[in-house]
């Protein structure tokens, strides 16, 4: 059977699922680096290493040598992708890849170790600085003498990272030594910045005409800077900026020459470059892990309802790894260009045009954001009808209150009632997501309170916030759940006690078996709505199935819906995904998640499909699906002896039974 500890892992590092935004201590200046005809310096913590950055004017600057340098490496940038892809050039959307050949779903389209990759500063304790492996379980990492912050599986892992982590190792040190508060992970710069540290570094090692220098062919959006020192953009640019050049210990302008930048400008170019193009690193199950560049899988667009997935399916060599691969999720004519999401495509089309527009700098036009106008609505944005006909309605919006069922044409009377649940929801998600790991108890009640009242305002499980909602109520709650090892006994904590009502420290076999359930019915909401808007066989849907097969094979503390054995072959449990989660005005359902053979039963069918989905997301045929798609392979199995012996068992108790006499 099945435990919870890499469910809990995956919860723990499920912190951050974007670009980072850097923390920089309070001594330093904010200065807009792209305002014009205002003199920007920034300013840096240590006077002995003060050096001035002079931000202005960037958009009016001329093309520098690392621009120019752009064109030499551009070729080098091309003629590193597989010769079954190309690259070609739009109107819309600049340089693109495309396919040469047809691919399908599950296709390995390009498998790279990131040019350069750095993990979060919460992650450089427990994961290899070098290979990206977790900690094993019953050892430790190694810690590098020098800066005593990265950690390594061994002096081999170590040995490999030693050309980048070099110069860091002691740019680490001095950055501890001059922070005010000099221990804790907010004294290390963070991933962006190390990551920056180390292409800079290379560079300077290897020159201009290395690989090293392919980022400068990547896209910059320097021109496009906002011009308003608060935006979010102007912010980040300035923060970066700051902190590469304190990171790289820069006492001057001049010494910027030697990492083939000449101005403030190429140094914006260099910052914008990575925001453009940086990628998450994440954990087979999709838990980010830090931050990587890889120029070639950059060259590929941005799509809302993409044909391709960037994973790191943890199937390389400890020398390959963190290996970066871009998987078909569609079938892929040849000539067709490939195209990847940016962002969480859960969210409804204004926020992800929103974040599109800010961090990459242009509009979407893709079939979810501009859809012809025959098409269904979107599923991230509708209820469910009024008058309960089965179809659905656009949830209603402040422009827009005046919506009808798509079926039955019945309007929507109580619009005020549902944009209320909405406005709230969304409150609640945004206050839980900032207490998730603060206030977990706290993080728990508001998405669990919440929850019901969107349901009941009539929000299908795939619509915004109601997905949102559920997949954080179901990590917490996972995280939430007692230890499964007999040899750990805990004792629940005063904030849960009080904010579940325990009575006692203690957790009873009957608290153990509600917060399993509970634990299922939220992982079977999430899973329901990711399936109902994301493409089959997309990772985030195959790894919610996974969680929830897992949660269903864990041993039932207390199991409260025993069968009669000989229910055992004909008992039919309701398919992942029940009718009564996917429609709650459907009123006779049976209890969910049901107890003893019929749960052992869904478990084993929901790791199935959840196999099925991952040899696609994280790649078939020698991948198997990734790490994720071997454990619930593996788990499957088991659980398929486990119901063998039910089965046997079974026979034997009804061979055994006296024959009455006829
Ligand atoms: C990671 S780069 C992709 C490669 C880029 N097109 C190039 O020429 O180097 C991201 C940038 O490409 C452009 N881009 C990506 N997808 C797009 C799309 N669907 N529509 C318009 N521009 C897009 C945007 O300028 C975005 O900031």
């Amino acid at each position: 059977m099945s435990d919870f500890a890499s469910l809990k892992k995956v919860r723990q590092t499920r912190q951050r699922t974007s670009f980072p935004k850097i923390e920089l201590p309070a001594s330093h200046e904010m200065t807009n680096p792209n305002v014009v005809g205002e003199t920007s310096v920034g300013r840096l913590p240590d006077e002995s290493t003060k050096m001035q950055v002079d931000f202005e004017p960037l958009a009016a600057a001329p093309p520098s040598s690392a621009q120019a340098a752009s064109t030499l490496n551009t070729e080098g940038l091309y003629t590193s992708l597989p010769p079954a892809l190309e690259v070609r050039t739009s109107d819309t959307d600049g340089r693109g890849v495309y396919s040469k050949y047809f691919r399908k779903p599950g296709d390995v389209l390009l498998s790279v170790k990131p040019h350069i990759a750095a993990l979060s500063n919460e992650h450089l304790e427990d994961y290899c600085s070098s290979c990206f492996a977790p900690k094993p379980s019953n050892g430790s990492l190694r810690r590098c003498t020098g800066c005593k912050v990265l950690h390594y599986c061994d002096a081999k892992c170590q040995n490999v990272d030693w050309a980048f982590h070099r110069h860091e190792c002691a740019a680490i040190q001095k950055w501890i030594s001059s922070s005010s508060e000099n221990s804790g992970p907010a004294s290390i710069p963070g991933d962006a910045i190390r990551c920056l540290g180390r292409i800079s570094w290379r560079k300077q090692k290897l020159g201009q005409d290395s690989v090293w220098a392919k980022i400068d062919a990547l896209q910059s959006h320097r021109t496009s800077i906002s011009k308003d020192p608060n935006s979010y953009d102007s912010q980040t640019y300035t923060q970066l900026a700051h902190a590469i050049v304190r990171f790289l210990g820069l006492n001057s302008p001049q010494e910027l020459a030697e990492y083939g930048m000449h101005n403030a400008a190429d140094l914006v170019d260099l910052v914008s470059r990575f925001t453009t193009n940086t990628f998450t690193i994440t954990t087979p199950s999709l838990a980010p892990l830090g931050a990587c560049v890889s120029p070639c899988v950059a060259l590929l667009n941005h799509s809302c309802d993409p044909s391709a997935v960037v994973v790191f399916p943890r199937v390389g060599s400890k020398e390959e790894e963190p290996l970066m691969q871009v998987i078909a999720l569609k079938p892929i004519q040849p000539g067709e260009q490939i195209l990847t999401a940016y962002i969480d495509t859960t969210l409804p089309s204004e926020k992800r045009q929103r974040i599109l527009q800010d961090t990459y700098h242009f509009t979407c036009k893709c079939r979810l954001c501009s859809p012809p106008s025959h098409c269904p609505p979107d599923l991230r944005e509708v209820m469910w009808c009024p008058k309960k006909c089965g179809g659905m309605c656009p949830l209603p919006t402040e422009e827009n209150s005046l919506v009808r069922c798509n079926r039955c044409k019945a309007p929507v009377r109580d619009t005020d009632a549902v944009l209320d649940a909405v406005r709230v929801g969304e409150e609640a998600l945004n206050k839980a997501e900032a207490l998730q790991f603060s206030n977990p108890p706290k993080a728990i009640q508001l998405t669990t309170n919440l929850i019901p009242i969107l349901v009941s305002a009539g929000a299908v499980p795939s619509s915004y916030p109601l997905l949102a909602l559920s997949r954080l109520n179901a990590s917490l709650l996972i995280a939430r759940l007692p230890s499964t090892d007999p040899n750990v006994e805990e004792v629940l904590s005063p904030e849960v006690q009080s904010s579940a009502g325990f009575s006692e420290s203690k957790i009873t076999p009957d608290q153990a078996q509600e917060a399993l359930d509970d634990a299922i019915r939220a992982a079977t909401r999430a899973s329901t709505g990711l399936t109902q808007i994301l493409v089959n066989g997309h990772p985030m849907r195959g790894i919610a199935l996974a969680e929830l097969g897992k949660l269903l094979a864990v041993d039932e503390p207390k199991p409260t819906h025993l069968q009669e054995a000989g229910s055992l072959l004909s008992s039919q449990p309701p398919a992942a995904g029940t009718p009564f989660i996917l429609n709650p005005r459907i009123k006779s359902s049976p209890p969910y998640p049901p107890s003893g053979p019929a749960r052992l039963k869904l478990a084993y069918e929901t790791l199935i499909r959840a196999r099925q989905e991952l040899m696609i997301g994280f790649g078939s045929g020698k991948n198997e699906g990734g790490q994720a798609g071997k454990q619930v392979r593996q788990l499957a199995v088991d659980i398929e002896k486990e119901l063998m012996v039910w089965k046997d068992g079974l026979k034997m108790a009804l061979q055994d039974q006296p024959r009455v006499a006829k």
